[in-house]
């Protein structure tokens, strides 16, 4: 595996590259993000995985300044799991001086995250937009953890014509749930066996979906319910919404196969994100 870190040594260790599968990441990598570039390298003839802890997504009093980072695993971690390059710019090479454009995606955008840390999906899809630009990959490997912006660069993608294949991964969790996360690793033991109440939240609402609740706002009260009983968490929301991140009403059997349970929360001053499809896929 090679490292580079701008964007004409990228082009050149892509030279007469077929087939480049993309990982985007903002690193301190997991076994989430291993697991995104095994399966680019499954279906790759070259992969690319870029490190890069995007200032455009954070809110000003968002955890930007101590995102944790550790270049030297990452390296290990993306090499053991099959990435060909690292891609690790520094701001100044992803926003030189002069920079001024920004992605605006509509509809998608607007609810949860959007709602909960304006203008951070305008980062993503400016950054997103950018690296597919760099990289030209022929297809790009994204988390269904972040089910909304998964969303969004779906979006992005037909809209603009941008010649990629979007996929998206499932989500890798821990033994007790918790959705792997990079953001995991601001916890103690304490707070980590806490934050398992979320996905346990989420399970709780599939739960009443099998037993027969089909209306919507029954399905987010049991899901704000169970959650309230892990009192170290405040809810920032959990809905049940379409592939438009529209909030469900009542729940036919035709919208049960899109509908998404997303949730965010904060747990010890860590904010959390979490989803799961209403209806278990396997
Ligand atoms: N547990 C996971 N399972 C599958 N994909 C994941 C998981 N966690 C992150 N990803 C995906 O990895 C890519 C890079 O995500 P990122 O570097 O922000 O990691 P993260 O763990 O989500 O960090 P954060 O704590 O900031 O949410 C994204 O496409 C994200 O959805
Ligand atoms: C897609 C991404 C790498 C853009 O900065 C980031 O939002 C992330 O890690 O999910
Ligand atoms: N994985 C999402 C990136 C962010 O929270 O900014």
């Amino acid at each position: 595996m090679i490292k580079v870190t701008t964007v004409a040594a990228l082009r050149e260790a892509l030279a007469g590259a077929r087939r480049v599968g993309f990982v985007p990441t903002m690193g301190y990598l997991h076994e989430g993000h291993a697991t995104l570039v095994r399966r680019a390298r499954a279906e790759s003839d070259r992969v690319v995985v870029s490190v890069f802890v995007n200032p455009r997504q954070f809110g000003a009093n968002e955890d930007l300044s101590r995102y944790p980072r550790d270049l030297e695993r990452d390296t290990q971690v993306a090499a053991e799991a099959g990435a060909d390059v690292l891609f690790v710019p520094d701001v100044g090479e992803v926003y030189p001086h002069g920079y001024v454009t920004n992605v605006q995606v509509g509809g998608v955008s607007a609810g949860f995250e959007g709602a909960s840390r304006p203008g951070h999906f305008d980062g993503v899809a400016t950054v997103v937009l950018k690296l597919l630009n760099m990289v030209q990959p022929a297809r790009a490997y994204f988390g269904e953890k972040d089910w909304q912006q998964l969303a969004v660069v779906r979006r992005m993608v037909r809209d603009l014509n941008v010649p990629v294949e979007i996929v998206g991964v499932p989500t890798v969790r821990a033994a007790s749930g918790l959705a792997l996360s990079s953001r995991n690793s601001y916890f103690t033991d304490e707070g980590r066996a806490q934050a398992t109440a979320l996905s346990a939240a989420l399970r709780a609402v599939q739960a009443a979906y099998a037993s027969g609740t089909r209306d919507g706002d029954a399905l987010r009260e049991v899901g704000a319910a169970a959650l309230a009983r892990e009192a170290a968490f405040t809810l920032d929301y959990l809905d049940v919404v379409d592939p438009d991140l529209q909030p469900v009403g009542a729940v036919t059997e035709e919208v049960a196969v899109g509908a998404r349970i997303v949730a965010a929360a904060r747990i010890h001053g860590v904010r959390l994100i979490d989803n799961l499809p209403l209806v278990p896929q396997d």
